[in-house]
């Protein structure tokens, strides 16, 4: 595939978080990386909060190394014709085995028991007769033969539900959007219901792996609690956001829920009886550092590069392979003669079209044009204006 040659001027990509050099690397030769970047072309980050951010117009892209988008103003990007990426599944693996360790882990007491052992450091010599005589405290639970509820059968829950059944777990799962892929990778073990309710009443464990949408945002409260059985363990490695912080406190004083165990602690939670409170580690190994930076850093070089899109919350996937002609791209919304209106305006400058694509998501539309001669006149002005009154286009860009 060639991609552009970039202008003498290189554009500017700002990190807002720390990124893996792995990924920093791929835009390296192209780009100038600067944290301070007042009007950078892409912003790339991790969980950094970009909800009072204002963006300037040459802002083409944000790309979000991680799953989760709820850090980003997807809507208002949309609205200013700005492409927001994210990396489906690249830390997926990480926070598996994540929840993994710490369901078992948590079952097993170990966490309270660790606690314990290290207060015993200044009684000398009689440490492992207290250790032998102190261990009953902490007598836990197998997992094997247990029930799993896994909310969100996406790329974290799938897994975590098929490692689960691997375990000897009975593994019960409720998604009502999962994507085709999904069910296909889910094991046939993993038995699928309809109603959370059906979930929260036959779950020991419960592990809850969706985005934080108006949907999710609170689910876990009072309510949800007296559906449960009673000692659940709750697992919260999505966002802090689904659980109402004043009724888990209460369900986990009367015993509702046994343990709260979260990627996302606060000082409600951290006041919390029987939290295993854990300091957003869900992502964070090697591998999926370098994974999601890899990811988002070739999606947003790709997309500054030759307009084409993988993986964006707001863009519908599109690829026009670069041949290095001239390009127009058009983001614009999803409603009828859009694409005639355009292809209308350049056949009036007699701009022969060599190769188009367009494809939909929603409201919006994106559309490639690929031109058979490299003419300046397709960059002019002129051209430009006129599109940018064509009712209905967001944003338009010669590549
Ligand atoms: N703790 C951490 O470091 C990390 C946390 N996350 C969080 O986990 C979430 C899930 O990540 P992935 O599995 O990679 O995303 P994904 O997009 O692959 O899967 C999400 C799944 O949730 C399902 N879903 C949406 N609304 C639902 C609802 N109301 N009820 C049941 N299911 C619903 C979707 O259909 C989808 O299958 C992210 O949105 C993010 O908030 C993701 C990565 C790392
Ligand atoms: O980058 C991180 O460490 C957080 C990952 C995360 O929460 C996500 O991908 O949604």
């Amino acid at each position: 595939m060639k991609t552009a040659i970039l202008d003498s001027h290189k554009q500017t990509i700002k990190p807002l978080n720390a990124i893996s050099k792995k990924g920093l690397k791929i835009l390296a030769d192209n780009y100038v990386i600067n944290e301070q970047a007042e009007e950078p072309a892409g912003i790339l980050l991790r969980s950094f909060n970009m909800h009072d951010m204002k963006f300037k117009a040459n802002l083409l892209a944000i790309a979000r190394a991680g799953a989760g988008v709820n850090n980003i103003p997807v809507e208002r990007c949309t609205e200013e014709g700005i492409a927001v990426f994210n990396t489906p599944g690249a830390n997926a693996n990480a926070v598996k085995e994540l929840v993994l360790t710490t369901l078992m882990a948590a079952s097993r007491q170990l966490f309270d028991g660790i606690a314990w052992t290290r207060r015993l450091v200044s009684y000398g010599e009689n440490i492992p007769g207290l250790v032998e005589a102190g261990k009953k405290q902490f007598i836990g639970k197998e997992i094997s033969g247990k029930t799993l509820g896994v909310i969100g059968l996406g790329a974290i829950g799938a897994r975590v539900a098929n490692d689960a059944v691997e375990l000897g777990m009975n593994v019960v799962g409720f998604d009502p959007f999962i994507s085709i892929d999904m069910a296909w990778n889910l094991s046939r073990s993993v038995k699928r219901v309809l109603s959370i309710e059906e979930l929260y009443a036959s779950a020991d464990y419960i592990t809850v792996h969706t985005p934080l949408t108006d949907q999710t945002k609170a689910m876990f409260n009072q309510t949800a609690f007296n559906l449960m059985k009673k000692d659940v363990y709750l697992l919260n490695f999505s966002r802090g956001e689904l659980v109402n912080d004043q009724d888990m406190g209460r369900a986990l004083d009367h015993g509702q829920v046994g343990k709260y165990i979260t990627d996302f602690p606060n000082e409600a939670v951290l006041k919390m009886n029987n939290v295993i409170p854990i300091p957003h580690l869900g992502a964070s190994s090697k591998e999926s550092e370098e994974n999601c930076a890899i990811m988002a850093a070739r999606q947003l070089k790709d997309y500054i590069e030759t307009g084409n899109v993988t993986n964006a919350i707001n863009f519908p996937n599109t690829n026009l392979p670069y041949t290095g002609r001239k390009r127009l791209t058009v983001f614009h919304l999803n409603v009828p003669n859009m694409v005639g209106q355009i292809t209308k305006l350049l056949s009036e400058y007699q701009l022969n079209i060599a190769d188009m694509v367009n494809r939909g998501k929603q409201d919006h539309a994106y559309t490639i044009i690929d031109f058979e001669t490299n003419s300046e006149q397709i960059m002019s002005e002129k051209i430009v204006k006129q599109l940018k009154q064509i009712e209905g286009i967001v944003k338009t860009r010669f590549i």
